[in-house]
């Protein structure tokens, strides 16, 4: 593509460079942000970074090939410098105009929320799927398409990455793309460029406090990507309004644009005689137009508030109310979402990707309705991350937990230990208990500490006795650990299969003898 038609989607200006003609005729073969992934050809967006600034890479990135740069100040370079206002905006249009607008090809659903974006986006995944749309994915756990998967780096791709996949998705025929919108991705602009056909709104609670700063400006991001990017004429929102700040999302958008559900009064899709147990959820779903009786097995009421949104938006992709309700029978899990761990000690093991106060809450809560014994609780927070929810993620495990064991989810660049003092914190002012007691067996108030995650779910799960449940808390699907700068290989889910494995040859031993 002409290097004209880009300068002319992203509103260039030209600086320090008088060759006009010249420039224009330059030919670019993709479009890059990260200096060390330039191939010759690539037109490089410098952008603003939270550490560093893509300025300080244009150099790197002219001397592996780029073509052409997009700056904010203009600079003295052998190629081209467009000079922009605003990177990020710049980044995204560039992109969009270079893959021909894929967006605009596909019918794009975006769903944001503080939690259950994954479980949404995966229940309408599978509605879609089973009505014969050719559907593709975007999210945390991996993003795929007819029969392709690929891993995630994001939960929302920066920019010009989501805009090559929608093409690419685009090109093999999928019709229906639905993304994780995260707040990330709509505060840094990664989502500008696409054209969405529906939104949905899960639910606000606090995270990601380290990058937004306040819960207002969390808010403000999470509203944006309704009232900044799903525009269209036509679009529509789906709201869980039995969220507080889904009702103000609801107000601010108006009655025409947007689909309620939830169990309060005005909802337009809703359950109703509904029941929990062991083996999901039961009920009558209200659709906007027709009912039907549906089993989930799914747990719990915050799984309920994600069927209904997928539900609601499935109506509207003009999925037939009866195959919603079929397909919410056959959806039987989420990837490291209460993931059973499957063992014959009667021990109720779970991996759960819950790693906001909110999450850990609800589903402490579900345990607590389901399971019949203690709730072992083993978790910790991520470093380099909001570190408010960690007083808070303590207090909600001294509450609705019987035992904890505080441990280590991805230190990164934190000292486990200091991670572990602000949980421990929490799980005082809640409990009144003395000061930090670390030792290998429980101490008094049922908790104990160990920063090694492998030892620490060993610990929880021989706690266990017949009946109670292990909640291996806030990594989920993850196969990582972040230490430090590096990345290695670790999975709860395995972890927790070793363990229970150990445990059975031990009972089998003690049987033989
Ligand atoms: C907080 C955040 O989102 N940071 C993003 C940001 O990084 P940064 O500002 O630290 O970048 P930087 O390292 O300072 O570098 C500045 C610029 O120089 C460029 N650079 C840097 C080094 C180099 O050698 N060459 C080069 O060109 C970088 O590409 C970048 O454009 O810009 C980078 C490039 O665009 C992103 O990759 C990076 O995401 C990091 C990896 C990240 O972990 N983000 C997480 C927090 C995130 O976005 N999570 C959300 C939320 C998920 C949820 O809801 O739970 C997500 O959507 O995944
Ligand atoms: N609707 C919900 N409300 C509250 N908690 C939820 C909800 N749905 C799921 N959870 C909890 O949050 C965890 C993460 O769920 P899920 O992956 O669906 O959310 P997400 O928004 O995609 O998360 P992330 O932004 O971190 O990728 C689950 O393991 C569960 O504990
Ligand atoms: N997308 C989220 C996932 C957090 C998962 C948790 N295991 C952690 O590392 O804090 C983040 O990067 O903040």
């Amino acid at each position: 593509m002409k290097l004209s038609t880009l300068m002319a989607a992203v509103n260039a200006g030209q600086g320090a460079d008088d060759r006009q003609q010249e420039i224009q005729e330059v030919e670019i073969t993709g479009i890059q942000y990260r200096s060390d992934r330039v191939s010759p050809g690539d037109l490089f967006v410098a952008l603003p970074g939270q550490s560093r600034d893509g300025h300080d890479f244009v150099e790197d990135a002219a001397a592996r090939g780029a073509a052409a740069v997009v700056t904010r100040k203009s600079m003295n370079l052998n190629i081209p410098v467009l000079v922009v206002r605003d990177a990020r905006d710049a980044l995204a249009k560039a992109a969009a105009r270079f893959y021909d607008h894929p967006s605009e090809k596909l019918t794009l659903i975006g769903i944001t929320g503080t939690n259950g974006k994954t479980t949404t986006a995966m229940l309408l995944e599978h509605m879609l799927r089973r009505s014969g749309l050719p559907t593709g994915m975007i999210g945390t756990i991996n993003y795929h398409y007819e029969g392709k998967s690929f891993k995630s780096r994001l939960t929302t791709p920066e920019a010009s990455d989501l805009q090559h996949i929608l093409a690419n998705m685009a090109a093999a025929g999928v019709s229906h793309v639905i993304m994780e919108a995260s707040s990330h991705g709509v505060a840094l602009q990664r989502v500008a460029g696409c054209r969405f056909s529906l939104g949905i709104f899960t639910n606000l609670s606090q995270d990601h406090l380290d990058f937004h700063g306040n819960m207002e400006a969390y808010w403000e991001a999470k509203k944006a990507f309704f009232t900044r990017y799903l525009r269209e004429p036509g679009s529509v929102a789906v709201i869980n309004t039995d969220d507080k700040k889904g009702r103000e999302l609801a107000d601010i958008l108006g009655q025409k644009r947007c689909i309620r559900t939830g169990l309060g009064n005005g909802s337009r899709v809703y359950p109703s005689g509904l029941s929990f147990d062991q083996h999901g959820i039961y009920g009558r779903l209200h659709l906007q137009s027709a009912s039907f009786p549906f089993h989930s097995p799914l747990a719990g009421q915050f799984n309920l508030e994600n069927i209904l949104c997928a539900a609601a938006a499935a109506e509207v992709m003009g999925i037939a109310p009866r195959a919603i309700c079929e397909a919410i029978e056959t959806f039987s899990m989420v990837p490291g979402r209460l993931e059973r761990i499957p063992n014959t000690l009667d021990r109720h093991v779970f991996v759960d990707f819950s790693h906001t106060p909110a999450a850990l809450k609800n589903v402490l809560l579900t345990l607590r309705e389901i399971i019949p014994g203690r709730i072992i609780c083993v978790f910790g927070c991520g470093g380099d991350r909001d570190r408010g929810k960690r007083p808070q993620m303590g207090e909600i495990v001294a509450r609705y937990a019987d035992l904890a064991v505080v441990t280590s989810d991805n230190p990164r660049t934190e000292e486990p230990g200091d991670i572990i003092v602000d949980i421990v914190k929490g799980i005082h002012d809640a409990r009144q208990l003395p000061p930090l007691q670390v030792g290998p067996e429980f101490e008094q108030g049922s908790f104990t500490v160990e920063p090694d995650r492998k030892k620490a779910i060993r610990l929880g799960i021989r706690a266990s006795h017949p009946g109670d449940a292990v909640l291996i808390a806030g990594k989920g699907h993850e196969t990582y650990q972040i230490i430090g700068h590096q990345t290695l290989a670790f999975d709860d889910r395995l972890e927790a299969q070793q363990v229970l494995a150990w445990e059975m040859d031990d009972v089998a031993d003690t049987l033989d003898h």
